[in-house]
């Protein structure tokens, strides 16, 4: 058996984790071999609701689950923390768009990302699920100068499982079908959801739906598929969510499967032409616990339009935070 390794999870009484910690503690992240340590953040009146989470926990008889850790002190929390995947922070409801929650939630992210730099493995893998995710993960990144940026990452991955099964469906093909999605951008209404290099059975997708589709029905419904379910469910999505950031992580750590990629949001490092510190979605090869950006993928003017927008929405984020973002 393998040591355990320490995994921290915030807003762990919230509905994302109530589907999130469950898999974590079964092996699905981390694989079947290896243990883990559940190292659980919540505000001080949601302690009895995260009291009976680990309860539950307990109730499972999980094999591989280690240890449980229960506080309110992001100290405690990150302490010597191998993952840490940052879900606690307000979800948004009808009419508001992710960016609206800056305020109420950037703060969290600043206090969270010094405590990740002063006790936190320096080896850490982070994800940041709360909204906005990819301003919160800069907060929290450059909050943390000790720390390699590249080991603060936002989830898109919700995004492109998104894109995957609107585009097998309308294929009339399986997700095992689709491969080389591309979420570029900012999790927001101005992704850019880009099917220019996929192929869905060996084929060319952009010969297999027409371009009118393309732009006016599969890209905002991969852009407002967080709104729709909010206003379906009159609350965020919470089990995808919690799936999507097993997948990423999963992958940053074991590795992507050899002909395919991945979207995460990742510290760009000027490739294609976005700038250099933002948290954009960019797509990803994973292997040896790290991440790559993939290179050499042409774009078109209709891409690189959309990539710069994106883009935008993701410096505008960041200026309207600089006060959280230490030099
Ligand atoms: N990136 C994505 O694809 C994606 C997908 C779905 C949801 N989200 C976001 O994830 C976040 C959580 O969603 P949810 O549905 O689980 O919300 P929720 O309200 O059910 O749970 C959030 C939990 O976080 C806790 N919390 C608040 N401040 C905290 C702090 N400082 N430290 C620790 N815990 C804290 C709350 O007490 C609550 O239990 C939201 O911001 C939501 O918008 C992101
Ligand atoms: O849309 C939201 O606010 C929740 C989440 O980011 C989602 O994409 O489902």
């Amino acid at each position: 058996m393998k040591a355990p390794v320490r995994v921290a999870v915030t807003g762990a009484a919230g509905q994302i984790s109530y589907s999130l910690l469950f898999r974590i503690a079964a092996g699905e992240m981390l694989g079947k071999d290896q243990p883990v340590i559940l190292q659980m953040l919540e505000i001080t009146p949601a302690l009895n609701a995260l009291k009976g989470v680990a309860m539950e926990l307990d109730d499972c008889a999980f094999p591989l689950l280690a240890g449980m850790v229960c506080t309110d002190d992001p100290n405690v929390a990150f302490k010597d923390a191998d993952y840490a995947l940052l879900v606690g922070a307000r979800p948004r409801g009808p009419g508001m768009e992710r960016k609206d929650l800056l305020e109420a939630n950037a703060a969290i992210f600043s206090v969270q990302g010094k405590a990740i730099n002063d006790h936190a493995s320096r080896d850490i893998k982070v994800l940041v699920v709360g909204n906005p995710a990819n301003t919160n993960a800069l907060i929290a990144q450059r909050n943390a100068p000790d720390i390699d940026p590249r080991q603060f990452t936002a989830m898109m991955r919700l995004d492109h499982n998104r894109a995957m099964s609107q585009l097998a469906e309308k294929t009339g093909k399986t997700i095992n079908d689709v491969k080389n999605v591309i979420i570029w951008g900012n999790h927001s209404a101005t992704q850019y959801p880009d099917i220019h290099n996929t192929t869905v059975d060996g084929a060319d997708a952009m010969g297999l739906i027409d371009q009118a589709w393309y732009e006016n029905d599969f890209i905002p419904t991969v852009q407002q598929r967080g709104a729709a379910i909010i206003e379906a469910r009159g609350a965020s999505s919470a089990a995808s969510a919690a799936n999507a950031a097993i997948f990423h992580m999963r992958d940053w750590a074991l590795g992507t499967p050899e002909g395919d990629y991945v979207t995460m949001g990742v510290y760009s490092d000027g490739s294609y032409g976005i700038e250099e510190g933002l948290i954009y979605g960019y797509p990803c090869t994973c292997k040896d616990g790290d991440w790559t950006i993939v290179q050499g993928i042409e774009t078109n003017e209709f891409s690189r339009e959309k990539m710069a927008a994106t883009e935008n929405e993701l410096k505008e984020e960041r200026d309207a935070v600089k006060d959280l973002l230490p030099a």
